[in-house]
């Protein structure tokens, strides 16, 4: 298993000379982040980018994500062009050597959650999901400001999108998510590319809009869409134990042929679908880290994991979940684990 630290590049205030100070960091997992949604990303970007990681002596081990044209999941007359793009990425990618690509198919949102500093009994703070409160909410007019959220929709464009995706069923996404993997698995496969699909996060439909990769059965239908190993998946233990009846030992047994990149994340579930981020720490959550690392040990796994979503602590601000301490001994604490199987 190859360690790895997600880096959000040059305005990351987490720099590439503190996360190579990590216990056994050869690995980071990083993006183009100023290029828009659906555009090609050019070769010269993607070897800038890995140049500037291999220059601390790391190395660029995976695209965390290659993001997916809103009118791509909305299955729009004009998805054709960004799907183009999108294979014109992926050969630019694995031309400069990137063999595992992650995206999503979360309609018009990233990960969300209500508190972004969740203050814990020990001081640090986390990211919180209220499941009433979002329930209650209009994300248009309420502005959980995510850095997830895409900060380029006005707030007309963001409400006419999700009445758009509101008129649509699980059933029409799937169609969609269908559609774009028949155009792009077939370059994938060509150029020996991995993707990932990162599941919802959280695995459940929120505002009224579809959400459909959530666990055992999302990745049954996932791979009866194309069974080739680069139809693959990114196992992120924190949003995938959003779901009480997600067993993620069984999942990584069941799809590990699939698997191609791991997130390592604590989450606490509270009542009612609600749920709060936790240090990394089996104990501290309700996610069993040593026994999804003992299946990922079963199945051999030699991938990219990394730690997921940590908390602030020391005092620290940045960007949510990705600050550099609690990442840290995140990174530690899966060292020992993986150390522990072994
Ligand atoms: O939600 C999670 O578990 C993620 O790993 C999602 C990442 O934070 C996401 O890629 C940020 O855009
Ligand atoms: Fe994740």
């Amino acid at each position: 298993m190859q360690l790895s630290f997600r880096w959000y590049g040059d305005t990351d205030p987490v720099t590439l000379d503190k996360i190579k100070q990590i216990p056994d960091m050869k690995n980071i997992v990083s993006a183009i982040y100023d290029v828009p949604v659906g555009e090609v990303w050019p070769k010269e970007r993607i070897e800038g980018l890995k140049a500037s990681i291999e220059k601390e002596g790391l190395s660029l081990a995976v695209i965390e994500s290659l993001p997916v044209h809103e009118s791509i999941k909305l299955g729009e007359a004009d998805r054709d062009n960004y799907i183009a793009n999108y294979k014109e990425s992926l050969k630019n990618l694995a031309e400069a050597g990137i063999k595992t690509v992650c995206y999503n198919f979360m309609p018009v949102f990233d990960w969300t959650r209500t508190d972004l500093e969740h203050e814990l009994e020990d001081g640090s703070t986390a990211l919180l999901y209220d499941h009433d409160f979002i329930k209650e909410i209009d994300p248009v007019t309420t502005n959980l400001n995510l850095p997830g959220w895409d900060e380029s929709y006005t707030k007309e464009d963001m409400a006419a999108l999700i009445e758009k995706y509101r008129q649509m069923t699980d059933e029409d996404l799937w169609d969609n998510l269908t559609y774009f993997l028949n155009e792009v698995l077939p370059v994938a496969i060509e150029h020996d590319v991995d993707l990932t699909i990162h599941p919802d996060d959280p695995p459940w439909s929120i505002f009224g809009i579809p959400r459909i990769i959530k666990g055992r059965e999302s990745y049954q239908r996932l791979i009866s869409i194309n069974d080739a190993k680069n139809n693959g998946i990114c196992f992120c233990t924190g949003s995938l134990g959003c779901l009480e009846e997600n067993n993620l030992p069984a999942l990584i047994r069941e799809f590990g042929e699939h698997i191609h990149f791991v997130h390592m994340r604590n989450i606490k579930r509270l009542e009612n679908h609600s749920f709060v981020e936790t240090a990394h720490l089996s104990k501290l959550g309700s996610v069993d880290m040593k026994e999804v690392t003992r299946a990922l040990k079963d199945i051999d796994y030699t991938g990219t994991i990394r730690p997921d979503h940590g908390r602030m602590i020391w005092g620290e601000t940045g960007r949510a979940g990705y600050g550099l301490f609690d990442r840290a001994l995140g990174a530690a604490y899966i060292n020992g684990l993986i150390e522990g199987v072994e």
